[in-house]
């Protein structure tokens, strides 16, 4: 089998789904099995019900919106009687119920059961559109293969019980599943952190000793830089898997950075293509290293820089590194870069969950803390030291580190 990932912005109207059938009419024959997202933003919009059901505004009026949204598609692709309403109208009732009799304030646990709903309708348009075109094809529900753990919003993988219910997946046909989301012990939908759908499509692939794995972009494949931020870039045929989970890693987001390591574990072949230029070959993500690295840039948006020192110019110990680390960790705060003198310490972090003011309340009462928000994170890999100067240029440099292939600076915006 192989795993082909559809993400948001491929399924975003409905000539985005028109065009995966073309895009699978380059597979005729191939036993195949689709992760779709979300179309287009809903899970944004998702979110936005979320926050108006918590803070006690009106969320229906959000609910009702991205509702229509989807009836639209749904009657371009199939027409105003189609069954597929009717369907549709269940996923979203579904929502209104549980929003309707739920008493859990933990937001975390309502998030994952009301924002889920994107990728359930996303795939259930799908599903259809292909059998409408002579592409039959099953429509599984991933809760029932994905298990995980109850930390809701960034579930880990319960391994082995996944395994065991991919295992049961029929190796033949087209098969079409949603991207994001698993389920835990009790059966509650769990996501599995946000853009995690080319997660989903790896642990699939991992559990399926898939062929290859390949995500569909809107961009020719893994380029040297993010065309959002850089004019010029090149297109990257080839890579190894450590290139990709360095890249993944430091914030290249055309790559979830979890989705390497499963493909990794069973050289799996992940290829990243254009939904738009299908018959191209993208970029191949392979064992092998790559000789001749290509510059590459890559910048981490949203970051923070945290600057600590002893309160009395005694050393920053192993001992307080180790409670400063475990505190980081407790408020699930994510460290991109780390660096340390005598008596300071810099780290440069993400704080996707909006609790660094309260590490750093706590922080306080033990060391001298300035944060520097707004920053960016600007990492080129392969960076020639002859020309050193232009990536320092017109950028306000707060950090910076270097090792023999990577140079890293935090730049304040
Ligand atoms: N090095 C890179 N190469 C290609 N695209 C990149 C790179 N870094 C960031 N991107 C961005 O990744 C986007 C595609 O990934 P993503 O938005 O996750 O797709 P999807 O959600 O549809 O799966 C591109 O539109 C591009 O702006
Ligand atoms: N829909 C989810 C999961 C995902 O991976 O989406 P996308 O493939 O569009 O990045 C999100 O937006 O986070």
């Amino acid at each position: 089998m192989e795993v082909f990932k559809f993400g948001g912005a491929s399924v975003c109207d409905a000539s985005g789904v028109r065009n995966v059938g073309k895009v699978l009419k380059y597979s005729t024959g191939k036993d195949i099995l689709i992760v779709v997202s979300a179309m287009g933003k809903t899970t944004n919009a998702m979110e936005k019900v979320v926050e108006e059901y918590l803070n006690g505004s009106s969320y229906l009026t959000t609910l009702a919106e991205i509702e229509f949204q989807h009836q639209q598609i749904i009657t371009e692709l199939f027409g105003s009687s189609s069954s597929t309403l009717q369907q549709l109208k269940e996923k979203f009732n579904l929502a209104r119920v549980f929003l309707d009799t739920n008493r859990s304030s933990n937001y975390d646990f309502v998030y994952d059961q009301v924002v889920s709903v994107g990728e359930f309708v996303s795939s259930l348009i799908l599903s259809r559109y292909l059998d409408q075109v002579g592409i039959s094809n099953q429509l599984l529900d991933a809760r029932e293969y994905i298990k995980a753990s109850s930390e809701y919003r960034e579930a880990g993988v319960d391994w082995a019980l996944t395994q065991e219910r991919i295992s049961q997946i029929e190796p033949r046909g087209i098969y079409v599943t949603q991207g994001f989301i698993g389920s835990e012990s009790n059966n509650f939908t769990v996501t599995l952190g946000r853009e995690g759908s080319d997660y989903s499509a790896s642990i699939f692939a991992y559990c399926l000793n898939a062929m290859a794995v390949t995500v569909w972009k809107d961009v020719p494949g893994v380029l040297n830089a993010d065309p959002r931020h850089f004019s010029e870039t090149q297109l990257m045929p080839l890579l190894s898997y450590s290139d990709a989970i360095e890249m993944a890693y430091f914030g290249a987001s055309v790559i979830h950075p979890k989705t390497i390591q499963p493909l990794q574990q069973k050289k799996i072949p992940f290829f990243v293509k254009s939904f738009l230029e299908p018959q191209k070959a993208g970029t191949k993500v392979q064992e092998e290293e790559v000789l001749s690295p290509v510059e590459t840039f890559i910048l981490k948006e949203n970051q923070h820089l945290l600057s600590l020192s002893s309160l009395d110019f005694s050393f920053v110990t192993e001992e307080h590194l180790s409670y400063i680390i475990a505190r980081i960790v407790f408020y699930k705060i994510k460290i991109s870069l780390i660096q340390n003198t005598a008596i300071s310490l810099q780290l440069c972090v993400g704080d996707k969950y909006h609790n660094l003011a309260l590490l750093v309340e706590e922080l306080k009462t033990k060391f001298e803390v300035e944060v520097t928000s707004d920053v960016q994170l600007f990492t080129v890999r392969n960076y020639k030291a002859s020309t050193l100067d232009k990536y320092y240029s017109g950028r306000n440099v707060l950090l910076e580190q270097m090792s023999k292939r990577t140079l890293q600076l935090v730049c304040k915006k």
